[in-house]
């Protein structure tokens, strides 16, 4: 185990961008939604800089691309029911899941860390995709982005997860791809580990001044 593991006791994850490679098939539900409404259609790689405030801003930034405007709010909902049918019809197609992810899930639950997930993605996607990939069995809690009444950068839904566990936030570690997760981990008092590999928007993880940044999972339990 990694010596950022000493005096931790629960451990929080991100979905989309570290456990999970998501944008896959989140870029086919936006596609298929902006093809309904005859609107042009991006590719993956501007979906990717989409993703990571929730499903509803996701869709107004893909709305606000396609009319060159913010959307009005009829087209907003339409949009966005069109968008959660999609992606709900199809969040493991393509989606694949990281290197070493298993084995560290499998690894720190072993050791006897709690694990908990904490996701801006739509609550009701979160138990298909760790269904899918069998990692469920490690997971004490889960909260998604419309479980609370905040959501990352808040530090409202990690903050929740430590008190439901019983941990104080100097025995938890945040892991996570984006700053949203570095800025809710230091607003929480929860140490802050990022992976450099998921969606930040475009910009290097280091900007946001994690306390740890690793190549992979991996790293966090040899
Ligand atoms: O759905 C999103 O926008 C991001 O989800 P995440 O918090 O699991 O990265
Ligand atoms: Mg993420």
């Amino acid at each position: 185990m990694h010596s950022i593991l000493a005096g931790k006791r629960l451990v929080a994850f991100d979905l989309d961008g570290t456990l999970v490679d998501s944008v896959p098939d989140l870029a086919v539900a936006v596609q298929k939604m902006l093809g309904e409404l005859n609107f042009p259609v991006p590719d993956d790689v501007l979906v990717r800089d989409w993703v990571g405030n929730g499903a509803p801003i996701l869709v107004e930034r893909a709305l606000t691309w396609a009319l060159g405007r913010s959307p009005e709010e009829a087209l907003q909902t339409r949009a966005f029911d069109a968008f959660m049918a999609y992606y709900g019809a199809a969040p493991n197609a393509l989606t694949t899941l990281y290197p070493g992810v298993k084995t560290a899930l499998e690894a720190l639950h072993g050791a006897g860390f709690t694990l908990v997930l904490i996701t801006n993605k739509p609550e009701r996607f979160i138990v298909p995709i760790l269904d899918h990939f069998g990692i469920r069995e490690w997971f004490t809690l889960w909260v998604g982005g419309d479980t609370l009444a905040e959501k990352k950068p808040s530090p409202l839904p990690l903050l929740h997860a430590a008190h439901a566990c019983q941990f104080s936030p100097s025995e938890c570690l945040m892991v996570g791809d984006s700053r949203h997760d570095i800025a809710a981990g230091k607003a929480a008092g929860f140490a802050t580990l990022a992976l450099p590999y998921g969606y930040n928007h475009g910009d290097p993880i280091e900007l946001s001044q994690p306390d740890y940044v690793m190549a992979s999972l991996l790293a966090l339990v040899t």
